[in-house]
């Protein structure tokens, strides 16, 4: 068995949102400094770094990201490589077996985290519309991105992230899957429980057999 990290590590000066304010991390009490023990104070939006987008992210009262169920969260993935140029288009998604709800795309992208610090990169590869549409008629239940969004900075009206979450597909953003080869794992995605947030940073691993 091999257990695979595709989280992006949170620290100062990490890309975020364009108009977002980056994360930071501050040590309130140092033992350093002549306290007892070290303790920091994070401050980040519910977007920040590998997170989780709930319904509630653009549906006003719509499901929270502690009340998404974790056997959604948790099964069988299939990591789709689309690695070539251009975005996500609908003959990108494979003949899926029915025991797969859950893909995570694995694009360019992914090389951005070589440096978990670079400034935020506004042509990132996303879904195309068919591509969505195909994925919320196979009955996917969560879909995973390797950067910001499932869509560019330029669609204003976000209608890509309405379409899956509208019809409950989770949301997973910012994975590292440069070291992830194409294929089926475990997924373990573990959202921080915000009571009634509209997301939340989550640690993502990728359980493989072999
Ligand atoms: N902060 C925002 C403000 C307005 C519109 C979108 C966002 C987002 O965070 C989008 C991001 N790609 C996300 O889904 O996590």
């Amino acid at each position: 068995m091999t257990i695979y990290d595709v989280t992006v590590p949170i620290q100062d000066g990490l890309p975020v949102w364009p108009g977002e304010e980056g994360p930071t991390i501050k040590r309130t009490s140092d033992i350093d400094s002549g306290d007892k023990a070290n303790v920091s104070l994070i401050r980040m939006v519910t977007h920040t770094g590998t997170h989780v987008d709930a319904p509630l992210h653009f549906f006003a009262r719509a499901r929270s990201v502690d009340r998404i169920p974790l056997s959604v969260l948790c099964g069988p993935c299939l990591v789709i490589d689309k690695i070539g140029n251009g975005h996500i288009s609908a003959g990108d998604i494979p003949e899926l077996p029915s025991h797969i709800t859950r893909v995570l795309f694995k694009t360019t992208n992914s090389t951005l985290w070589e440096n978990p610090t670079h400034d935020f990169v506004n042509e990132y590869v996303c879904l195309e519309p068919e591509a969505a549409e195909l994925l919320v008629r196979k009955g996917i239940q969560l879909v995973g991105m390797d950067y910001m969004s499932v869509e560019p900075p330029t669609n204003q009206e976000n209608p890509i992230h309405r379409l899956l979450l509208g019809n409950g597909i989770v949301i997973i953003e910012n994975l590292d899957l440069r070291n992830i080869s194409p294929g089926e794992y475990n997924l373990v995605c573990l959202p921080l429980k915000l009571s009634g947030a509209d997301g939340a940073p989550a640690r993502v691993i990728l359980i493989s057999d072999k």
